[in-house]
């Protein structure tokens, strides 16, 4: 894993853990409605051992409420790692003090470097400030209001649905160029910026579905309607037009989205990934292989688009064979061979309706 899927991952982690909904979140808002404060440290390992001073020992299950009352006294609240056990209340913590820290207050700059020097999650709920710190190894997340996410998310959604109708206009598009084969790299290169911008817009999202908990869900079914087959589908466009043998579809979806996280996509970038030298130009014509359109056949099993494409090599071959060669398929009989001419037919017409260019 690169260092920020590593980060994105934790961080979505850390955000399922104290979504709205669970019990810790629920105390942690109790706390924070309650104006005392916080310091919660959410594991008691060996490196915890040393940079706690004093204290009570409490061991009893956690209840929101239970975390409310002891949150009234000074100190740090310590829970076990999964958040189910409240250990100590009223704990001073000592970590190194040659931690860097760049928080002011005394609570804040403790989180921290309780959270550097332990690993643990440790929640810094401000007394003055009204807001949740969240830390854990060397990342600081705070917590934003419910509803003011919630609000970034509904908008996220609209951009979200625009861009994927300008997705689907362009899928669309091409495939019915593949047809007539009229397909240059620009086509190809257009969709791929599109479903780019989908998944950066989706990935997005799915920050603030973990950080919703219980809010989210109405939002996580939309996301789950609108983009659940972008990947899919951006997988066959790979296979459809890279050359290369090296690279799986889905790994090199990861590739070309490591691209977009750092900079902005370039298309010599995206035509090197999909395996094409650097003297390849936007305006050369290009074929397609034909699974993005063979899969959309009904009842055609993959495995078989597999081995049609593997015999005839381009969608355009396949379009031109005689019910008589496909015959020749493994996994292809004559009634198959009827159904797979009858549905390329219909899925051309229904482009050449559909297409807007
Ligand atoms: N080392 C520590 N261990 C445990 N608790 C601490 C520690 N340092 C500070 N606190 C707690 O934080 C409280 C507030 O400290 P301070 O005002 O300096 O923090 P702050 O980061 O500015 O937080 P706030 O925004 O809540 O004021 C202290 O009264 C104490 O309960």
């Amino acid at each position: 894993m690169e260092w920020y899927e590593q980060k994105e991952s934790m961080i979505g982690d850390i955000l399922r853990f104290v979504a709205p909904g669970t019990p810790i979140r629920e105390g942690i808002e109790n706390v924070l409605r309650a104006n005392t404060g916080g310091l919660i440290v959410l594991g008691y390992n060996d490196k915890m051992l040393h940079l706690v001073d004093g204290g009570f020992h409490i061991q009893s299950d956690f209840s929101p409420a239970n975390l409310y009352e002891l949150a009234k006294m000074d100190g740090a609240i310590i829970l076990n790692g999964d958040g189910t056990e409240i250990l100590y209340a009223n704990a001073q913590l000592m970590p190194d003090p040659s931690i860097p820290s760049t928080e002011t207050g005394m609570r804040h700059r403790t989180a921290e470097r309780v959270a550097k020097q332990t690993g643990n999650l440790v929640v810094a709920i401000s007394q003055r400030r009204n807001v949740i710190t969240l830390y854990k190894g060397s990342l600081r997340y705070a917590l934003k209001d419910i509803g003011v996410i919630l609000t970034k998310a509904n908008q996220a959604m609209q951009t979200l649905e625009k861009y994927k109708n300008v997705l689907d206009q362009g899928i669309t598009n091409l495939g019915a160029l593949e047809f007539e084969e009229m397909v240059t790299f620009s086509e190809v290169i257009q969709v791929i910026h599109r479903i780019e911008m989908v998944l950066r817009i989706k990935n997005e999202m799915l920050n603030y579905v973990d950080e919703l908990g219980t809010e989210g869900r109405l939002i996580q079914l939309q996301l789950t309607e609108l983009v659940s087959n972008v990947e899919d589908e951006a997988a066959l466009l790979i296979k459809d037009y890279s050359k290369r043998s090296d690279y799986e579809p889905y790994y090199m979806l990861k590739k070309l989205q490591e691209v977009n996280q750092t900079e902005l996509l370039d298309d010599a970038q995206i035509l090197k990934l999909l395996g094409y030298s650097s003297t390849t130009k936007l305006e050369d014509p290009v074929m397609p292989r034909g699974y993005r359109i063979l899969n959309r056949i009904p009842r055609l099993p993959s495995l078989i688009v597999t081995h049609i494409i593997d015999r005839f090599g381009t969608l355009n071959e396949v379009v031109k064979a005689s019910t008589k060669e496909l015959v020749v398929v493994d996994g292809v009989g004559e009634v198959r061979a009827g159904k797979i001419k009858e549905g390329l037919n219909r899925i051309q017409e229904q482009l050449f309706i559909d297409r807007n260019i």
